[in-house]
């Protein structure tokens, strides 16, 4: 089913007034059902929300297990909410992410989200500058213009020139983020979402990076990032959302120990994880 929803007649908590709001979750929550483990359910994400405006860069910090990987992939409809909305503003309205459809969830990663995993993942044999200018051309630019804006970004990122006509399977794991992050960032999305997106680069190339982000903010694009390292942003102009008490609540919110969670249900939950 595909929900289409107005734009939420109120900002969020975190929101300044009278920004303009692209993503907007509310009460969001997650669990892993382990069918190898008798069904288990492992709950993550409990009662998760944020509002993010154009032009604005969310930190989500916590520690390592806190569900952040897994609130990134909700957004861009790799996992399967348990409860909640993620609404994003899509061609004018607001869509929920949550009981989107996947020809619709398609779409909106064609024009609206960007997402910046922390590894490359490609199909072999295609050379660099095909791959980062793949989603330039599936936004809708021409094709002398994507490939142009793919060399730009390669070379801002200091990938070799020498490297741009080859598959990057066996490039070092530095200069496979470095395209991945070209990738992410070849098409002018509005929302992007970065997952570790500095982990394997030098100071320079972390700089280099930066500097794209800050192009990107720059145009209005809102991101939600994940860094281990803050000062891996450093100079981004950032709001820091902690996910510490995720799996316990959520900011300000009420707190729920994991044992409450899993009490609470009692049905297991079927995703596609
Ligand atoms: N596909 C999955 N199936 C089962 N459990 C999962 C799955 N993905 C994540 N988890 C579990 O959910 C919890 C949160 O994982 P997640 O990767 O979202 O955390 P994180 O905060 O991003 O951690 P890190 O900072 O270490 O990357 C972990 O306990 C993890 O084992």
């Amino acid at each position: 089913m595909t929900a289409t929803m107005p734009a939420p007649a109120a900002p969020g908590p975190d929101l300044q007034a009278g920004a303009d709001v692209v993503l907007s979750l509310r009460g969001v929550a997650k669990s892993f059902t382990l069918h190898l483990r008798g069904g288990t359910v492992l709950p993550v994400l409990a009662d998760a929300g944020f509002d993010l405006a154009e032009g604005e860069c969310l930190l989500l910090a916590g520690p390592s297990g806190a569900g952040k990987s897994s609130l990134l992939k909700m957004i861009y409809g790799n996992y399967r909410v348990a409860a909640g909305s993620i609404r994003l503003r899509h061609d004018g309205a607001m869509v929920d992410i949550a009981t989107a459809g996947p020809r619709q969830v398609l779409e909106i990663r064609r024009r609206t989200l960007g997402y910046v995993s922390q590894f490359l993942r490609v199909i072999p044999r295609v050379p660099v500058l095909d791959v980062v200018a793949e989603p330039a051309l599936a936004f809708g630019m021409d094709a002398d213009a994507a490939k142009a804006r793919a060399r730009d970004l390669l070379r801002a990122l200091n990938l070799p020139e020498r490297l741009w006509s080859l598959p990057p399977a066996t490039f070092s794991g530095g200069e496979q983020q470095r395209v991945n992050i070209a990738r992410g960032l070849a098409a002018p999305y509005p929302v992007l979402l970065l997952d570790e997106p500095t982990a394997s680069l030098d100071a320079e190339n972390r700089a280099a990076v930066v500097a794209l982000l800050q192009d990107a903010l720059a145009r209005g694009a809102a991101m939600v990032a994940i860094v281990h390292d803050d000062a891996a942003l450093g100079g981004l102009p950032i709001r820091r959302l902690d996910v510490t008490g995720f799996a316990g609540g959520y900011e300000a919110g009420r707190h729920e120990s994991a044992t409450d969670l899993q009490q609470k249900r009692q049905v297991p939950v079927i995703d596609r994880q």
